[in-house]
């Protein structure tokens, strides 16, 4: 983005924030380092019920996600790694500057890491597999991408296309928690030095309502 241009804090739609360059530099090369470490254990492209493969590629915290379900150990059995504390923290920081009023009790307990290649993009869905209606807390990282946030009632109009950077945060919750969105494209080579060489990483927040102990619903 045009950095000379200082891109505002702006609501996209009811509940919807999105705060621009909500992470400095330093915090996103740590963020970077921190995927890389949970990728270690394999980024996969989930496989939807109708046989389609997505072509973002992910890694789950605290709880796998599995179109369209959410399970307690992964592909090969392996339980999933829990959020950590830290993060679950920056999710709380993140709601509480987004909305502007206090988020103690947001204990986020699944994180999707996503990463998007040069071609990848992610169709229009709704994140409707949590049992809790709690905010959904979004970060960006590397590459640009254009960012379609739509509405809970269909996947079209009425929509906004925004532009995510590297840095940017993003919250959904409220009347707009089951609003449909997409990444339509990314955009290559328009990232900072993060540490990431190519594409984008998004990490996504959220409140399962699962509960500690209790299966897959
Ligand atoms: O990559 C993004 O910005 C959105 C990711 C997303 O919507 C999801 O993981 O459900
Ligand atoms: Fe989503």
């Amino acid at each position: 983005m045009d950095a000379l241009i200082p891109r505002a804090r702006a609501e996209i739609a009811p509940g919807a924030v999105h705060v621009p360059d909500w992470l400095g530099l330093a915090e996103q090369r740590d963020l970077v380092r921190a995927c890389r470490e949970w990728a270690r254990a394999g980024m996969r492209s989930p496989t939807l019920p109708g046989g389609g493969v997505m072509s973002v590629r992910t890694v789950c915290l605290g709880w796998q996600w599995i179109p369209y379900r959410y399970s307690r150990t992964r592909e090969d059995g392996s339980p999933v790694p829990p959020v950590p504390d830290w993060l679950a923290d920056l999710g709380r920081r993140a709601l509480a500057d987004a909305y502007q009023q206090p988020a103690d009790d947001y204990a986020p307990d699944v994180a999707l890491v996503n990463y998007y290649d040069d071609t990848a993009k992610m169709g229009m869905h709704q994140d409707k597999d949590e049992r809790s209606r709690e905010p959904v807390v979004s970060l960006s990282l590397g590459d640009e991408c254009t960012f379609r946030f739509g509405n809970p009632d269909s996947r079209g109009k009425p929509y906004r296309d925004i532009t995510l950077c590297s840095g940017d945060l993003f919250v959904f919750g409220g009347p707009s928690r089951l609003a449909h969105h997409g990444v339509l494209r990314t955009r290559p080579g328009t990232a900072p030095d993060t540490g990431l060489r190519a594409g984008r990483l998004n990490i996504t927040l959220r409140v399962s309502g699962l509960g500690r102990g209790s299966s897959a619903p």
